[in-house]
């Protein structure tokens, strides 16, 4: 007997794209940006090539057997983060990071609000996970 549902899965694409950055936020005093951030904080930024990863989780469509196809969100993944992130100085060449400092936290929230934008069903975005080292790891999923 064929299932009533349809099975639904977690599909994810990983990008990479570098870009350079200082941490400093306009809400804090020199000194204390000196003394939230340290090493980051130096005037002459430093650079990461930072891996993002794009996780959706829906049906997988019975005729296509796809959730969605991986050529299609490539394209938006390229639209929404490549575009304007990749060899740019995030603090001065994104506007969303004028106004707030370029940590990790804010790129994946920044990135979930740029698929939102892009994507025709925006509903499927599960996970925004982004590496800014191999070591540094932010995952953020709307809330
Ligand atoms: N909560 C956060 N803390 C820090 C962030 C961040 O985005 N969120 N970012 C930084 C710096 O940008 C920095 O580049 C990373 O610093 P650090 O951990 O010192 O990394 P290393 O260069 O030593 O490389 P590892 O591979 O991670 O050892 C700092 N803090
Ligand atoms: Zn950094």
């Amino acid at each position: 007997m064929d299932e009533v549902r349809n099975p639904k899965a977690y599909q994810t694409r990983r990008i990479t794209f570098s870009a350079c950055h200082r941490l400093h936020s306009p809400h804090l005093s020199d000194e204390e940006n000196k003394n939230v951030f340290g090493k980051c904080n130096h005037v002459n930024g430093h650079g990461h090539n930072y891996i993002v990863k794009v996780t959706l989780f829906g049906e997988i469509h019975p005729k296509t057997g796809m959730i969605m196809n991986m050529t299609e969100l490539k394209k938006f993944m390229e639209e929404a983060i490549m575009k304007p992130m990749d060899h740019k100085n995030l603090d001065k060449d994104v506007e969303y990071f004028v106004t707030r400092p370029s940590t990790t936290e804010n790129l994946t929230v920044f990135i979930w609000r740029q698929m939102k934008r892009v994507m025709h069903q925006p509903e499927l975005l599960y996970e925004v996970e982004v590496y800014e080292t191999e070591n540094n790891i932010v995952k953020y999923r709307g809330e």
